[in-house]
């Protein structure tokens, strides 16, 4: 068996933040205003604070401002909340972005709801989900998002496939199920309480790894020829996937890094020019 062919995060989404930050070059040269992401951080997470300043450095270069607001891990839900609704009041704020995880003092979902739909360019509210069910437009979220542009780029139509989510945390695994089901693949979410997750995902055509444990699937798991799509983020850059068996297997497969991440990012960018195109009227 020949290796797995790399499924390229990096390259794509440079080639996405390049038209991204063409769009966003025009929306700010047609209404005088840039696009404008709002990124909010509680708490001081090493691993948070570094994907946020990524998050921003790519907005930098596409072009598209940002405005951070950083609050203590003290915050309250009600403050969170309310911080939430001045930026989703405000006219120069065009997406919102509130990084998960906030500390499990805060309620997470009352936050993401506090979100105006149309700036929830990193797809977390109900609003969103509800149209990534549906399969209709609407803000996706990012890396579920980012997952099926990258399974686009590659040629890979989930439709008749079966797809294993490993993973159904509310921004990531179940999302990405959903997006699966929209373009017609047969889909099976699999979780800490799944028995037998070997043989669940020995049946995927197409595997989303999404739990956050380090190299959970192994290559024997894999079915000789799937497509290995590894969105985990551990730390020191681990995936879910144990790569260098999966490898051996896979048809496609994506590395860590250098895979999921950058077209999370990208995805972020590209919705947050939409609306802000939108909300300037063009
Ligand atoms: N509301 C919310 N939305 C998110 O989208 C969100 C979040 N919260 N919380 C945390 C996770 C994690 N996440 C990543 C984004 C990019 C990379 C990324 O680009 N990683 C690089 C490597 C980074 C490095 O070199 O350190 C790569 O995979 O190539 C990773 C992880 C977004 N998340």
């Amino acid at each position: 068996m020949t290796q797995a062919r790399l499924m390229d995060g990096t390259a794509t989404a440079r080639r996405i933040v390049e038209e991204t930050a063409r769009k966003a070059a025009g929306v700010t040269e047609r209404t005088g205003t840039a696009p404008c992401l709002a990124t909010v951080l509680v708490g001081e997470d090493p691993a948070s604070v570094t994907y946020v300043r990524m998050k921003q450095n790519r907005c930098r270069e596409a072009g598209i401002e940002s405005r951070h607001v950083a609050l203590p891990a003290s915050t309250s839900t009600e403050e969170l909340v309310g911080t939430l609704r001045e930026l989703s009041a405000d006219p120069g704020v065009h997406g919102i972005l509130l990084q998960h995880p906030v500390g499990d003092h805060v309620d997470e979902r009352a936050a993401f709801e506090a979100i105006a739909p149309e700036k929830d360019v990193d797809g977390v509210t109900f609003a969103s989900f509800a149209t990534m069910s549906f399969g209709l437009p609407g803000f996706v979220s990012c890396t579920p998002g980012g997952i099926m542009r990258l399974l686009d780029e590659y040629g890979v139509d989930p439709a008749g496939k079966r797809a294993v989510v490993v993973g159904r945390s509310a921004i990531l695994g179940k999302p990405a199920g959903m997006l699966l089901l929209a373009r017609d693949a047969t889909v099976t979410y699999c979780h800490s309480r799944t028995r037998d997750l070997s043989a669940a995902v020995r049946e995927a055509d197409i595997v989303v790894a999404a739990v956050g444990r380090p190299r959970l699937i192994r290559g024997q798991d894999i079915k000789p020829g799937a497509v290995v799509v590894d969105a985990g983020y551990n730390a020191g850059n681990v995936g879910d996937v144990d790569f260098d068996s999966a490898v051996e297997r896979a048809a496609l497969i994506t590395p860590v890094p250098g895979g999921v991440g950058p077209m999370t990012i990208a995805t972020l960018l590209e919705q947050t020019v939409t609306a802000a195109a939108r909300q300037l009227g063009v």
